[in-house]
């Protein structure tokens, strides 16, 4: 098979991403099938027509601290045989898939960040002192009573770290300085009475910079080792981002 990889960063959170790749489709003249969907991860196209024996377009979508990198794979199969083959493949259908790929990415990315500024984002901090990150434990609403990181969902024209400083701030009168990213997650559920399922969770690792978490929101706050994580009564979206958190804890 014949195979070309294509990446691309779009300034958008892993479901935009990914919702918006889905409604723009392949840009391929050839009939391609769904063969698998993992959404806001990953899916697969394959099939076949005209020339193409076989066609298969992956696509991955991972989180990063700049946006999701979207990294795409397209293989195909050609039906002439041999040596001819070979040189269709390397000449008209290679320069035919780059260009068709290239317009393709650039619209998604435009496409992706446009619709990005329509939902609202929720940026957490995983603030650790030595071997030990701070969780708190939510008072109000649907979620009253389970684990999570402190922070909140980003303002219009705000960005996600200053949302993030501005949280911290006012969750538990700490200033904090982000780090690094540690990962995203989808959030099930409706987040400012935007789409189900259209938002999503993106945590930092941060220092405490000065002051003492004071207790502004929460019902409680708890300074937890890496081996106590998993016992604390998370909101079910967070525990994807605990092995991140275990790992950053692990290597300080
Ligand atoms: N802060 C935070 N929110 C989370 C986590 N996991 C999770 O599902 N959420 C959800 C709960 C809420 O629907 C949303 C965050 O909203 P929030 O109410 O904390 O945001 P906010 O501080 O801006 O609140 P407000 O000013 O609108 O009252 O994200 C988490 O680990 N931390």
């Amino acid at each position: 098979m014949f195979q070309l990889r294509f990446t691309t960063l779009v300034e958008a959170p892993l479901t935009v991403a990914f919702d918006v790749a889905r409604v723009l489709g392949r840009p391929w003249p050839w009939a391609l099938t769904e063969v698998a969907s993992d959404r806001p991860h990953a899916d697969e196209h394959r099939g076949g027509g005209g020339l193409m024996a076989q066609v298969r377009h992956t696509r991955h979508f991972h989180p990063t601290g700049a946006g999701t990198l979207v990294d795409e794979q397209v293989e195909w199969d050609n039906r002439v045989p041999g040596v001819l083959g070979r040189l269709l493949d390397q000449t008209v259908v290679r320069r035919h898939v780059l260009a068709a790929m290239q317009a393709h990415l650039d619209l998604l990315a435009a496409a992706a960040q446009r619709r990005a500024e329509d939902v609202v984002q929720v940026v957490g901090a995983a603030l650790v002192d030595g071997d030990r990150v701070l969780v708190a434990q939510r008072g109000g609403g649907s979620l009253a009573g389970l684990w999570e990181f402190p922070g909140g969902k980003v303002e219009p024209g705000e960005s996600e770290l200053a949302a993030l400083v501005r949280e911290c701030r006012e969750e538990l009168a700490v200033e904090i300085a982000p780090q690094a990213f540690l990962g995203e997650v989808p959030l099930p559920g409706v987040v400012a009475g935007g789409e189900p399922g259209a938002s999503t969770l993106r945590v930092w690792w941060g220092r405490i910079e000065s002051g003492d978490p004071v207790d502004h929101e929460h019902t409680e706050l708890r300074w937890v080792r890496a081996d106590e994580l998993e016992a604390l009564d998370w909101i079910p979206a967070d525990r994807p981002l605990l092995p991140a958190v275990r790992a950053l804890l692990a290597r300080l």
